[in-house]
This record gives structure tokens, C-alpha cells and sequence, in this order.
């Protein structure tokens, strides 16, 4: 199940539109207060207070708990205001604010949605083509700006511009990032147990399989099956089936002995166990132990049938050199659990031999 992308924002939602109502108030209070710094009060810049007062009020109704959806509108509402009347009175398309256009359906598709985004995105449109026909026609006032202060703002809006432009971007690669690595991390791991599930498992064996050949060291592949599970979910129901088969996961889990060891749900009622470096010896023994422990745990299949729920494994050891596919060590692992079904349950059974039967 893919994660919330809200929840993959450190702020959140809410304090994600708060942040960003707090920055785009300071950015025009600071450059109306720059402006009112060189020319004095005689050019009052008048939209840029409104924005700043939404901004304020903005930010209280948001503190105080406010829908967080009409915050991001107000938001919005309030900068395509702000784009309309400052670049209409700082001389049109020369205004720097223009420049900042872009930025608001960029913003809003991350604060709102992409519908309110393509809306932001007309309202804009229109705007500048409001400002360009205007300004055709020479109805756009002239602005009396002394020219350094003119570049002087295009130089802090094309900066803001850079800094929101990467931040936007860098947030959204950090989001795919984590994405991906979630998604990852889920399609190889089994959803009820926790362990790897056959697609990781069957990626995993075609690994250790090339690094035994190159080193011709020994490799075991470990089969293991619980007997009789159709009588325990028939008898107990299929969620305490779900159970019984985690805690067996855990238990297999809690058998291997070295951190190379791999453990896996192949499908079903199977497990599987990867022992990279480790000879037929070595995997009967780990075999045999997982084989007890479960016998020890004294599960019973019933209320009437109080026998303890088993494991029949099956085993295959090969040096390196001698391995053909990774098919052939999932066929021949497989062959010889089935012997060892054949054979009564509950036991470990090797390619060649029958000699771990043990009766219950
Ligand atoms: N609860 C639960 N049951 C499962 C799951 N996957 C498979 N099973 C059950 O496991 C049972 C396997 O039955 P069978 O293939 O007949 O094998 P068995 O009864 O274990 O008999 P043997 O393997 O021959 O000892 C079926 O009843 C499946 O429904 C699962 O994820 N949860």
C-alpha cells in the first residue's frame, strides 16, 4: 500500500501552506518596505499591503485551526490579486513581479490539487494577457521607479524565484526518493509475515547461486512446509491460519544462525531458507533444529485433534561448481520435500537419503 504523500511532507499540510503563507507575506512586506525606504511614503505600494494583510489574517485563521483547503484558496486568491494590480501599477510586463508568475499553479498544485493548479494556471493567463493588451494600449501607468531600484527588485524576485523553484523540485525528488524506496522495499517483502516474499527470494538465490560458482563454496537451499495446514484453517479459521503461519515465520527467522542466512515465504503454507557457505551438514542440523523447536511449541491443529502442527523440510547442498540453475535447486529442494511428505511429515529429507524421518 503506497504511503500518503502527505505524510511524506515533513511540515504536513497544514504546515506546509502556513510556511509558505509566512514567506510570501515577508517576501512582498519586504520589498514594499524596501520600496517605501527609497521613495518615502509619497507611492504608497497599496496591493502589496493588501496581500500582506491577507497574509496576516491568513496566518491567524490557519493558527487557529482553520480549513486548511481555504487557507491554500485565500492563499492563491490572494497572490494572482497581488500579481494583477502591482505588475498593472509597477509598470506592466517591466514590473519584476511578473516574474513570479509561474510560481503561483506551481504552488498551487502542491498546496491545493491539480484542478485548483489549471484554474490558478487560466487565472494567470488571463492576467498577463490583461497586463499585455493594457499595456498595448498604453493604459498601464508609467512607472517613475528610479531604474536601479527597478533592478534591484527583479534581482530579489529572480532570487526568490531560484530559491522556491529548487526547493520545490529538491521537495519533490526527496518525495519520489522515498516513493521509491517504500515501493521497493514492498514489492520483496511478503504482506502477512514480514519475511521476503518469492519474487525477493528467487532475486536472492540467482545472487548467492553466482557468488558460490566464483568461489566454489557450498550453498544450501532449505524447502519447508507446514503438514496439514488445510486441517488447521478448516479447524480454526483462516485468520488464526494467518497467525500460526507468522509465528512459524518468526521462528524460522529465529533459526538462522548467520546474518548471510536468508529467510523466505515462497507461497502459501512454504518456506524457504538460504545458507550461503554452508554444507549439507550444516543445513541439517539448522534444519533439524526448526523442525523441533516448532515440534516443541506443541501447536495443536484443534480442540479435537491435539496433535502438534509439524514442518516437513526439504534440503539441497551443492559447492559452487557443480550448481546448474537456480530452477534445478528450487526443483530438487521441492522433489525431496515431497518425499519427505510421502514419507510421513515431519521430517528433513536430503536429495539422496530418507534417514531424517522422525515420527512425531
Ligand atoms: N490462513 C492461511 N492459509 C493459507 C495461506 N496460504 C495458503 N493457505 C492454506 O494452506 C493450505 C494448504 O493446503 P494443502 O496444499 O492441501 O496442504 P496441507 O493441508 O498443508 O497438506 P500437506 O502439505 O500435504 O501436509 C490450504 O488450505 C490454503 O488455503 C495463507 O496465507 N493464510
Amino acid at each position: 500500500m503506497l504511503t500518503d504523500l502527505d505524510a511524506l511532507i515533513p511540515l504536513g499540510r497544514r504546515g506546509l501552506i502556513q510556511t509558505t503563507n509566512i514567506i510570501s507575506t515577508l517576501l512582498i512586506a519586504t520589498l514594499a518596505a524596501i520600496k517605501i525606504m527609497i521613495l518615502g511614503f509619497e507611492s504608497l505600494p497599496i496591493p502589496a499591503f493588501f496581500v500582506v494583510t491577507v497574509g496576516l489574517v491568513n496566518w491567524i485563521y490557519i493558527r487557529r485551526h482553520g480549513s486548511i483547503d481555504v487557507a491554500a484558496w485565500i492563499l492563491m486568491m490572494s497572490a494572482l490579486f497581488g500579481l494583477a494590480f502591482s505588475s498593472f501599477y509597477t509598470g506592466g510586463f517591466n514590473a519584476p513581479v511578473v516574474l513570479l508568475a509561474p510560481i503561483i499553479p506551481i504552488m498551487t498544485v502542491i498546496l491545493i490539487n491539480k484542478r485548483a493548479a489549471w484554474i490558478s494556471l487560466g487565472l494567470v493567463c488571463l492576467i498577463l494577457a490583461g497586463v499585455f493588451v493594457l499595456g498595448l494600449y498604453g493604459y498601464v501607468p508609467k512607472n517613475q521607479t528610479n531604474p536601479d531600484l527597478m533592478l534591484f527588485g527583479r534581482y530579489i524576485v529572480l532570487t526568490s524565484l531560484c530559491l522556491i523553484s529548487t526547493w520545490v523540485i529538491s521537495s519533490f525528488a526527496s518525495i519520489s526518493r522515498t516513493l521509491m524506496a517504500q515501493l521497493e522495499t514492498q514489492s520483496n517483502i511478503d504482506f502477512l509475515t514480514g519475511i521476503l516474499n518469492r519474487r525477493a527470494i528467487e532475486a536472492r538465490l540467482l545472487l548467492e547461486v553466482g557468488r558460490a560458482r566464483r568461489s566454489d563454496t557450498w550453498l544450501s537451499f532449505i524447502m519447508a512446509d507446514v503438514d496439514f495446514f488445510k486441517l488447521y484453517n478448516d479447524t480454526n479459521g483462516h485468520l488464526a491460519g494467518d497467525n500460526c503461519l507468522k509465528d512459524i515465520a518468526k521462528l524460522i527467522d529465529g533459526c538462522c544462525e548467520r546474518a548471510t542466512d536468508v529467510v523466505g515465504r515462497f507461497g502459501g503454507e512454504e518456506f524457504v531458507l538460504i545458507l550461503p557457505d554452508t554444507n549439507n551438514e550444516g543445513a541439517r542440523r539448522i534444519a533439524e533444529n526448526l523442525r523441533k523447536t516448532l515440534l516443541a511449541q506443541n501447536i495443536p491443529y484443534g480442540p479435537q485433534n491435539t496433535n502438534p502442527v509439524t514442518l516437513t523440510l526439504g534440503i539441497v547442498s551443492a559447492k559452487g561448481s557443480t550448481i546448474d540453475s537456480v530452477e534445478k535447486l528450487i526443483k530438487d529442494a521441492d522433489a525431496a520435500l515431497y518425499r519427505g511428505k510421502d514419507q510421513g511429515r515431519n521430517c528433513v529429507v536430503g536429495p539422496e537419503d530418507v534417514e531424517y524421518q522422525v515420527a512425531i
